[in-house]
């Protein structure tokens, strides 16, 4: 079944995925999903023991990665002893790819369509907080969707209220009191923003600007899931610091805080 055809329906598509990962790794039902985004790989690990790993690509619906290199898995772990599952999704299709929404969500409905009722999206992102210096976790408490487009199609009119779950959040703070949080902004990308549209975001409200996360919630609200968002700050958004972009920094930055945020985000799902 093909995802890019109008006449098929996506949630089809992910009920065969979802079969397919059940089949694959012979775990009948996940639990918790989770999104790892860029700086957030080494949480895997540390979840649990991995059960079985499947490449993506392989499973309908999903597309080769489009960095080489980026996870490109899927993976089902036993979490710790309390003998839920988790499913991770290295592979996370990006709006900024331009191949299409459905693709942009498709992860999130094969979660569901596993079992799942909690899902965790992670993401690497630019803080507009001088505080938040490059390898900052931060809880995303809302989002503002600046890429002009919906997870959704047709008159699928979806509440947003309490999106990111304040109870899970609440839960993270457990684990880690320190936690900031913030509102994430989606910008469509692939380039980074103007020092203007930083300060355009910071006026509307913004504290953390990506090219992720947002399409993804609103689909995971619309498919019954609990969303928890975190996102790492790899980098000061531009014009907040004087010294300017520097992919170098954000990769520094991710590797550096990986441990810290590996065990946070094990732990939170432990609970
Ligand atoms: N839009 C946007 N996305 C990002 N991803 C990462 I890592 N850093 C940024 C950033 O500064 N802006």
């Amino acid at each position: 079944p093909d995802l890019d055809d109008p006449a098929v329906d996506p949630f089809a598509v992910a009920r065969v995925a979802a079969e397919a990962i059940a089949e694959r790794t012979g775990v009948e039902r996940h639990d918790v999903a989770l999104v790892l985004g860029s700086g957030w790989g080494g949480a895997a690990d540390l979840l649990g023991e991995t059960v079985a790993e499947v490449r993506a690509a392989e499973l309908p619906g999903f597309t080769a990665p489009a960095v080489v290199g980026h996870g490109g898995t899927v993976r089902s772990v036993r979490v710790g002893d309390t003998g839920r599952h988790a499913l991770v999704l290295g592979a996370r299709t990006h709006h900024y790819e331009g191949k299409g929404v459905r693709r942009v969500a498709h992860g999130v409905r094969v979660a569901a369509a596993t079992g799942a009722s909690t899902l965790v999206l992670t993401n690497g992102c630019g803080g507009l907080e001088p505080d938040w210096t490059a390898g900052s976790p931060v809880l995303i408490s809302d989002h503002i969707n600046l890429t002009g487009t919906s997870p959704l199609e047709g008159a699928t009119f979806v509440d947003l209220t309490d999106l990111y779950s304040a109870r899970l959040r609440a839960l993270a703070r457990q684990v880690d009191p320190t936690l900031a949080e913030g509102v994430y902004v989606q910008f469509p990308g692939p380039h980074y923003e103007t020092p203007a549209e930083v300060q355009m975001a910071k006026r509307m409200g913004g504290h953390l600007v990506g090219m992720s996360t947002a399409l993804e919630a609103i689909a995971a609200r619309h498919a019954g899931l609990e969303v928890l968002g975190i996102s790492l700050v790899t980098n000061q958004a531009a014009g907040i610091s004087p010294v300017p972009l520097s992919h170098e920094e954000v990769l520094a930055a991710g590797a550096e805080a990986a441990p810290r945020i590996s065990h946070l985000l094990a732990d939170i799902v432990a609970r």
